[in-house]
């Protein structure tokens, strides 16, 4: 089943093939055209998954939204960000964030 494993799984199949032969490996020929490159492209993905959503495809949603989050994850590697840094985050706000939360802290 997929979970967020899937996602530590493809952060470290990304590691592996980011010196891999360009002509073989995508990940290795989005490193080979830089990073600006990898940010043009995560903008991309993420321009297609807002058309995609907008057109109520679902298919076309859920396949923009693969390849948003794995050009997510290339550009995060190509930063040196640790997925599980990102992740840290979303849990850090999990505790602090939420309106009925705030409120009753402020009570
Ligand atoms: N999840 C993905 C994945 N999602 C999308 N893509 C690629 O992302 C590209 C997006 O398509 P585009 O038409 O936008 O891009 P393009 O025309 O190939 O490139 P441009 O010249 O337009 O920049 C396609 O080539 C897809 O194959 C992916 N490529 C690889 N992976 C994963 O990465 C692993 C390693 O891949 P390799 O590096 O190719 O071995 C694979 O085993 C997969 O698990």
């Amino acid at each position: 089943m997929a979970t967020s494993d899937t996602l530590q799984r493809l952060e470290a199949t990304i590691a592996a093939r980011r010196n891999a032969d360009p002509d073989n490996s995508y990940v290795a020929k989005l490193h080979a055209r830089g990073l600006n490159k990898i940010a043009q492209k995560l903008g991309e993905e993420a321009t297609e998954t807002v058309i995609a959503a907008l057109a109520e495809d679902r298919a076309a949603l859920v396949g923009e939204a693969a390849d948003l989050l794995f050009h997510l994850l290339v550009l995060l590697g190509a930063k040196d960000i640790p997925l599980t840094d990102v992740l840290a985050e979303l849990d850090r706000r999990e505790g602090v964030s939420g309106i009925a939360e705030k409120a009753a802290r402020n009570s």
